[in-house]
């Protein structure tokens, strides 16, 4: 069987980003939040775009008061006030200083900005009590950034920090890749909505409701195409859609070796190249992989932990690399204490889930109560990680280290 590792590079080799040229959004700044940068950003302005003041205080020549002590001030003769937003308009000759505040424009003929409170301001003249180094509290035209480089790079996520710099740089509107479109179905019979009145033997779709919320975390846009029942034609029909309208298809159930588990046969009759079909995880064994020209199909097997398992660990990253993040898509992997011990048959890469937990600001693993069964979703609540443990290992102790993914 296909180990995680290979099934994850047979993956990702098959994840065609977003095109630059064809998949570009235009944003304005309120609403480039989480969006990604399609194309590298180049700024005509330099920053800082003036030499200006870092602080309060005097603008002076610094040959002028390289010797000011307490016991004997330097005494400049005050010429102008520059606040924040305005001219400078003489420039400052030896004897002068010139009042000025931060960010505020340094007069020709000044280099140095004594602050405020080593000096004393007595009508038109300023004493000044200390020597200042020279060029200090100066923060000079360009030592930032330089118009004409790259300001920011395609492919990264815009955060609060890179909107400040696109609306610094006067480019309000900004060019994105489009939201990657994620079809999500959920097959069985079995199946009925939350809203529905439930039989004997029927059980509620979950999953769809889980898998959408986590599309959706990442910025993408679902199209909920709903429960599809264990039927050829319908799920044929539902496929052939989905494939059309998405760049990835999201699947639940009807992938194993049941009687009904259809899915495998309909996606070779629809054409599609399956990569694989059962990982060595557990939970999240059968589990589907295929192609089409234009999307990527995933199989999620129908347990609730198992479609979420293999959702963080193979759908989260695949979908991140398709919207067009540069780096950082891929599944980070933590090491960290555990807190408890954790076991595996060794046969499968085991994960486990539980929360991580800070002790002394050190990350510690705590697995959750109850049962560790693949259909058990009640104690999926309220964890924030997987505990993974790999092929062969079967026992890690209280205070081993283990690897695990973060999934909130
Ligand atoms: N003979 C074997 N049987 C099974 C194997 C195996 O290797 N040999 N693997 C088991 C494992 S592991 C898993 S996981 C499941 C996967 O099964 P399917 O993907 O075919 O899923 P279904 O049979 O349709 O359903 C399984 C289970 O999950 C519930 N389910 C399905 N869809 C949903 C949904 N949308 N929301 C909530 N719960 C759902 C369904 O009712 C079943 O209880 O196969 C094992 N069998
Ligand atoms: O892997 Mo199934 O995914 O154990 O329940
Ligand atoms: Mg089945």
């Amino acid at each position: 069987m296909l180990s995680v590792k290979d099934a994850e590079t047979i993956i990702f080799n098959h994840v065609q980003p977003l095109n630059q040229e064809h998949d570009l959004e235009v944003v304005d700044l309120l609403t480039a939040f989480h969006r990604i940068l399609a194309t590298p950003v180049i700024s005509s302005l330099d920053f800082p775009h003036w030499d200006n003041s870092a602080m309060d205080g005097f603008a002076v020549r610094y040959e002028d008061v390289q010797n000011s002590t307490s016991e004997n001030p330097t005494i400049l003769e005050v010429v102008e006030e520059i606040p924040a937003g305005y001219q400078p308009q003489n420039t400052i000759q030896p004897g002068q200083a010139a009042r000025i505040f931060t960010g505020a424009i340094i007069p020709k003929g000044a280099d140095t900005v004594v602050m405020q409170e080593k000096t004393k301001l007595q009508e038109n003249q300023v004493f000044i009590f200390a020597t200042p180094q020279p060029q200090e509290f100066i923060r000079h035209q360009g030592d930032f950034y330089q118009a004409g480089k790259e300001l920011l790079p395609a492919g990264i996520p815009l955060n609060a920090a890179e909107i400040a710099i696109l609306a610094a740089a006067q480019l309000p509107e900004i060019s994105v890749f489009r939201r990657p479109r994620v079809a999500i179905f959920s097959s069985g019979d079995e199946l009925v909505t939350p809203e529905q009145t439930l039989k004997p033997g029927q059980i509620v779709d979950s999953n769809q409701y889980a898998l959408v919320a986590l599309v959706q975390e990442l910025g993408a846009e679902v199209l909920m195409l709903g429960i599809v029942k264990d039927n050829q034609t319908a799920l044929t029909e539902t496929i052939n859609y989905a494939i059309n309208h998405a760049d990835i298809v999201l699947s639940s159930g009807g992938v194993s070796v049941g009687d009904y588990d259809y899915i495998d046969n309909i996606l070779a009759s629809l054409g599609a190249e399956i990569h694989f079909r059962a990982v060595q995880m557990r939970p999240g064994k059968p589990l589907t992989f295929a192609t089409f020209p234009n999307s990527l199909y995933f199989g999620l097997p129908g347990n609730p932990v198992s479609a979420l398992v293999t959702f963080w660990r193979f759908v989260k990253p695949t979908i991140k690399k398709l919207s067009g993040i540069n780096r950082g898509w891929e599944a980070k992997l933590l090491k960290v204490k555990s807190h408890c011990e954790l076991k595996s048959n060794g046969k499968m890469e085991t994960y486990i889930w539980g929360t991580l937990n800070l002790n002394d600001g050190i990350y510690e693993f705590h697995q959750t109560s109850g049962n560790l069964n693949s259909g058990n979703l009640i104690n999926l609540s309220q964890t924030n990680a997987l505990a993974i443990l790999p092929l062969g290992k079967t026992l890690i102790l209280p205070g081993e280290e283990t690897l695990v993914l973060r999934i909130g």
